[in-house]
């Protein structure tokens, strides 16, 4: 059964709440806030699809609140509405240009509300789906290397980074080249997903960033744990992919398909730049893969 979208009306007149409430709520999921001062706050708690604002709310603060939304990047994709008893262009302009997606004033009729509703709910659909083709892998459904790219940059400049410590992970199955050769690039493709699956759990279970860093490489990104830590995702992914035995009679090391793991790890790291930390992750992977399916982390 299709989810129903979440609508988050922001308006402080009780009379529109109303009418609003009685067009939308047998199709969609509502909530409401009347206060500008938590308005953002609870539409980022909340998952939201579409925003309706009145833009002439108590105060006169609707505008500042399509403003903030817009800028918040956290907010920024969710397609707004605004409502306004203005018929001037020039406010209708002013909205547009803050970024709201469409603009209807007072009185409105209840069905035309209800079509535009749906015609951007409809847009932001295939624009969610869109975002999501351009950032995951189409193989093992991870982030894909662009996504991982970005949070990797993200990671290393955010607030997180300010605590001091910066990891990247590499993650390489062994042999494959061996493995596609005996079994099929086809039973290959089944082995990548099953090997991205569980490093994907073990990635959540220490909230950990993870991606697939190109063919048979992935990268786990973290800029929260201590050296201790990393070792222990390292040897907890070592152990999961383990765990999995998946045949490979055609590696020299082991029955089953392994990973060998290269990491590095930065206490002080704004002044190194990311080329220079994959740079080192490939380097720790070499050496990890030269003593044959085993972890070697290089503290910087
Ligand atoms: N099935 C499948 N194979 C892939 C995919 N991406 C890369 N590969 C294969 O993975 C293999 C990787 O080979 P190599 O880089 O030589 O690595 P290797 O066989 O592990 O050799 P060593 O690095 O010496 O351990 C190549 O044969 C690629 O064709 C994919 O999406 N699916």
């Amino acid at each position: 059964m299709q989810q129903a979208e979440h609508i988050f009306i922001i308006d402080d007149d009780p009379i529109n709440k109303m009418v609003l409430t009685n067009i939308l709520s047998e199709d969609h999921t509502l909530f409401h806030c009347e206060d500008p001062a938590f308005c953002i706050d609870e539409v980022k708690a909340n998952r939201t699809d579409l925003i309706i604002l009145d833009v002439a709310m108590g105060n006169g603060s609707g505008f500042t609140i399509l403003e903030k939304l817009k800028k918040d990047a956290s907010t920024y994709g969710i397609p707004v509405i605004v409502i306004s008893g203005s018929v001037s262009f020039k406010d209708e302009a002013r909205g547009l240009e803050l970024g709201a997606v469409d603009y209807i004033t007072k009185p409105f009729n209840p069905l035309i509300v209800k079509t535009r509703l749906k015609n951007h709910l409809a847009i932001k659909k295939k624009n969610d789906l869109l975002e999501k083709l351009v950032s995951l892998d189409g193989l093992t459904e991870l982030p894909n290397r662009r996504r991982l790219d970005e949070e990797m940059r993200a990671l290393l400049t955010g607030d997180e980074a300010a605590q001091g410590c910066f990891s990247i992970m590499l993650v390489e199955l062994d042999f494959f080249k061996t493995f596609n050769e005996h079994y099929g690039y086809m039973h290959g493709d089944t082995c990548l997903f099953k090997v991205a699956k569980a490093l994907e759990e073990t990635a959540a279970r220490y909230s950990v960033f993870i991606g697939r860093f190109d063919g048979t490489r992935f990268a786990l990104v973290s800029a929260q744990h201590d050296i201790d830590t990393v070792t222990s995702i390292a040897q907890s992914i070592h152990d999961a992919v383990n765990a999995l035995k998946i045949p490979h009679i055609a590696s020299p090391i082991c029955a089953h398909v392994s990973v060998s793991i290269g990491a590095v790890h930065i206490e002080q790291h704004k002044t190194l730049e990311l080329n220079e930390l994959i740079k080192n992750a490939d380097s720790a992977l070499a050496e990890a893969q030269k003593q044959q399916s085993t972890i070697f982390i290089k503290q910087i």
